[in-house]
């Protein structure tokens, strides 16, 4: 794992971006996205560039089950706002939240996975270390499942909606076997309530109850914080 430090997520997320134009300078074409607010930034970057996308692949890491593509806080609806209506791909895929049946909706997504293997994953991270939706507890062998969000989650996702009442209880998302075939991974966190998690992840035990911290395995990735996020790394 490699860790970078930045003052502010701004400059963080500028680097990101430098990231992610050199995977597609070399030749990357299916790209692995975050939604949440996490990566807002990066994707601010990218609408504003000449980057073309027109030959390009997107995956997203999940869906809120039981919402339509195009309610208003789906994942579908925030990556068309924050990055596809300006910036389009060739082909875009997100698990289908309205799919009531659960085995053949993973089996589909799992087979998009396959026919698309990820170049470049951008991950966020939750408070309580998840990935994806892949919540405390997730296994590791486990690829696009439907997932009880945490009570935490639910809590903290409660912003983008009216009522917390409102917020799904289970969503759709890659599994961490999926996330850890990709060939380059990308994790952003910002802020003061991620540095628990960030410390976690990156200097604690390998253990379902962190997923992100089987990130440790994984030969390529790099982490990109700002100093709140990186506050309680050791040497900070
Ligand atoms: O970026 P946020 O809003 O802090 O959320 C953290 C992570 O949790 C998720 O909302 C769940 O997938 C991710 O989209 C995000 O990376």
């Amino acid at each position: 794992m490699e860790i970078e430090i930045f003052s502010t997520k701004k400059e963080a997320s500028k680097r990101a971006f430098d990231i992610f134009s050199e995977a597609l300078a070399d030749g990357a074409t299916v790209f692995g996205l975050a939604t949440g607010s996490t990566p807002v930034d990066l994707y601010d970057y990218i609408t504003a560039s000449d980057l073309d996308f027109s030959q390009a692949t997107a995956l997203n890491l999940d869906e809120y089950y039981g919402l339509a593509a195009d309610h208003p806080q789906s994942y579908a609806t925030f990556m068309k706002e924050n990055l596809f209506n300006q910036k389009p791909f060739k082909e875009t895929f997100i698990p289908n939240g309205l799919a009531t049946d659960v085995t053949a909706e993973e089996n589909r997504y799992n087979e998009v996975i396959a026919a698309h293997p990820i170049d470049l994953q951008i991950l966020g991270i939750g408070q309580n270390g998840h990935i994806g939706f892949n919540e405390p507890g997730a296994s590791r062998d486990v690829e696009t499942h439907l997932v009880e969000l945490a009570p935490s989650t639910i809590e903290a996702n409660a912003r983008f909606f009216d009522h917390i009442e409102d917020v799904p209880t289970k969503a759709y998302s890659m599994g961490l076997a999926s996330i850890m075939k990709s060939k380059k991974i990308l994790l952003l966190a910002f802020g003061e309530a991620k540095a628990d998690a960030v410390k976690a992840m990156v200097e604690g035990p390998i253990t379902p109850d962190v997923p992100a911290s089987i990130l440790q395995e994984h030969d390529n990735v790099i982490v990109l914080v700002d100093d709140a996020a990186g506050s309680k790394l050791l040497g900070k």
